[in-house]
């Protein structure tokens, strides 16, 4: 903004200055908060309704809980973070189901070749990853919360979008690193976090934020649904009733530190 005002540039005035910073600080709320929260909104829900994930979640963080030394000072190492293999499934596939970020908005680099067609270099090509991540070809069953099917190698990089962008943003140095290292194969169609030039610059905080909460509930607390949501879509993933719940804490818990 300060800039704006030093240049001067014409049109410039308060009022306008005033209301670009507000249109950043709801951009940043939206893409820094919102995505993020409701995604572990959405991951409590899947896991409640799915007792066969919540068992094999609770037993991956239980390894890690009792690796820990309990007189000591110690919260979760990247190493405990690369052991959460079903945990970074059960992220992904709740970004799959219901990914805050509909479209992507892309220009393309190359030539793109897809399904016979090819969007030629430079053309503004709008990518509807909602719809991509949930098309019968790609997943079977994709209205079914099915973290296992992350882990399957067959799929590897079969989408060409999914292809053009991992390579685009392997050159430009930019592709998430905590996702790479953790989840090499990156087997599936997921377009969760974007990709090429503009991917989610956040993607490695939500992923590790969202990671840091799974550990603490499953290790900390038992919990019931109390009452049905209805899902809403329209702008960001919503539930009616914003998911109530019964919570208790877990009999078994006992003192990760919070900190990590
Ligand atoms: C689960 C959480 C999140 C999801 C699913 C998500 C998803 C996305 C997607 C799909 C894009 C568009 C990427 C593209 O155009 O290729 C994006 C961009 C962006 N995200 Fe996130 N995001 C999340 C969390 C965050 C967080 C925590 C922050 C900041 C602290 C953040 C900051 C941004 C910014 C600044 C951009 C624009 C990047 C650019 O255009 O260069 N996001 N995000």
């Amino acid at each position: 903004m300060e800039h704006m005002r030093h240049k001067n540039l014409p049109g410039t005035t308060e009022a306008r200055l005033l209301e670009q910073t507000h249109c950043h600080v709801l951009a940043m709320m939206f893409a820094g908060h919102e995505t993020t929260a409701s995604t572990m909104l959405f991951a409590v829900k899947y896991i409640s309704e799915n007792p066969e994930v919540l068992a094999a979640l609770q037993a991956e963080h239980d390894v890690i809980r009792e690796s820990k030394d309990k007189d000591a000072v110690s919260g979760l190492t990247w190493d405990d973070f690369k052991k959460m293999n079903l945990t970074q499934h059960v992220i992904t596939e709740t970004i799959r189901l219901c990914n805050p970020i509909g479209l992507l908005w892309l220009e393309t680099k190359d030539d793109v070749p897809m399904q016979g067609y090819v969007a030629p270099n430079g053309w503004k090509v709008i990518c509807a990853i909602r719809e991509a991540q949930h098309d019968p070809g790609n997943y079977e069953n994709p209205k079914q919360f099915n973290p296992w099917h992350h882990g399957q190698p067959h799929h590897s990089f079969c989408h060409p979008i999914r292809r053009y962008l991992h390579s685009t943003a392997q050159q430009r140095g930019c592709f998430s690193t905590l996702q790479q290292n953790l989840n090499p194969a990156n087997r599936l169609p997921f377009f969760g976090f974007g990709g090429g030039a503009r991917l989610c610059l956040g993607a490695d905080l939500a992923w590790l934020e969202i990671l840091v909460f799974l550990h603490q509930l499953v290790t900390k607390f038992q919990w019931e649904l109390c009452g049905e949501d209805v899902e809403s879509y329209f702008p960001l993933p919503k539930l009616s009733k914003g998911l109530q719940i019964n919570v208790h804490k877990h009999i078994k818990s006992d003192p990760i530190p919070s900190a990590c």
